[in-house]
């Protein structure tokens, strides 16, 4: 198996990294401007990283115009073994243009033809009386976003729907976004293109943060193979409630599994661009969980819930 080579720096997370011993995550604070905000300013919630007003502050990152494999990416491999403690290295300092190799007048042309650069002017955030504070105590628990990334076969759906019943049973209100089942909805506008996937995640961390914001636990499964566009979900959610799962199978594994048949079809050029393959997957470098083989074997669904429930427990997403 050829070793995935991630080189690119990631930039420098927005929310800060949280370290094992972080203590439960602030209450977030609520959308409670009593002034109407701007629209530019709208599309985040009342968190300290939205202050800064570039494009990035706002989560207006390029969408990208290039070949994700022009920016050092390397298809074929499965991710790096990561220590899980590894987030330290969350510290670029480049530029998303440098990240990816681009100009910056080639960044500002992407941006400008970013679907995420406003396009109405005159618009006001409107605030309700109810908040994500009362949601949150009405349903005892806190809302946060389980992001769950992985090959395709590594596990993802497994994992969402085992948590998914997990946290039901305890009460505690959950709700899966499946990458496949919101091509069949939202996103069916959508191939697997890297502008696509990417437009794809932009869409689901958006609808995500509403889950979280309306309290509850919302378990993302998504390739998802472009760090960048993890890392600005990841931005969208400034209080540690973004909690990245990284499923680290080995492509042998997926491909042996392949469920789906889908492998088979890519190795045989019927399927173009497919994950691992002659497509990029980029590991992450700060998950907050990884899950991998042991020996060449995987943990059960059940025991790959409980690590996540842990850590929710853990941090305090589950109580009030
Ligand atoms: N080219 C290519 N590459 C990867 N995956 C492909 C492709 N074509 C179709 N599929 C099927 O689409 C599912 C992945 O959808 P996602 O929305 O999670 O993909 S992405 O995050 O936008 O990359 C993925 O589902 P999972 O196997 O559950 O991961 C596949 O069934
Ligand atoms: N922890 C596990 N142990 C054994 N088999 C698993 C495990 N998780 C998933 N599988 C199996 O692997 C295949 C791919 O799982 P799936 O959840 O569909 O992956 P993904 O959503 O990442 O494509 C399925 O056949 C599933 O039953």
């Amino acid at each position: 198996m050829e070793a995935a080579a991630a080189a690119a720096a990631p930039r420098p997370r927005a929310t800060g990294c949280l370290t094992a011993s972080t203590a439960a995550p602030q209450r977030a604070s609520r959308w409670c401007p009593r002034q109407p905000r701007a629209a530019t300013s709208s599309s985040s919630s009342s968190s300290s990283s939205s202050s800064g007003g570039s494009p990035a502050d706002l989560g207006l990152l390029p969408r990208r115009r290039v070949s994700p494999s022009s920016a050092g990416r390397i298809a074929g491999g499965a991710p790096p073994v990561r220590a899980r403690d590894s987030r330290a290295e969350c510290a670029g300092g480049r530029s998303s243009a440098e990240h990816i190799g681009v100009s910056l007048e080639g960044e500002n042309r992407a941006l400008e033809m970013s679907s995420t650069v406003p396009k109405s002017s005159n618009i006001f955030w409107h605030d309700c009386p109810v908040g994500k504070t009362d949601r949150q105590n009405l349903l005892k628990q806190k809302g946060c976003v389980v992001w769950i990334t992985g090959l395709s076969g590594s596990g993802k759906s497994t994992l969402a729907c085992t948590l998914g019943r997990e946290l039901h049973t305890r009460g505690k209100l959950a709700y899966v976004l499946d990458g496949d089942n919101l091509r069949h909805g939202l996103n069916k506008d959508l191939g697997f293109a890297a502008e696509d996937r990417a437009e794809n995640i932009r869409r689901v961390g958006e609808v995500a943060k509403l889950f979280a914001d309306a309290g509850l636990v919302c378990i993302a499964s998504f390739i998802s193979p472009y760090r960048r566009d993890r890392e600005s979900c990841r931005a969208l959610l400034s209080d540690g409630s973004f909690i990245e799962v990284f499923l680290n199978m080995s492509l042998e594994l997926c491909e042996a599994r392949d469920p789906k048949g889908l492998y088979k079809l890519a190795r045989a050029g019927k399927i173009k661009g497919f994950t691992g393959i002659d497509d990029p997957y980029e590991a992450p470098l700060n998950c907050e969980i990884e899950i991998k083989e042991v020996d060449g074997v995987c943990p059960s669904p059940s025991d790959m819930a409980a690590q996540v429930i842990t850590y929710l427990e853990d941090k305090g997403f589950l109580h009030e």
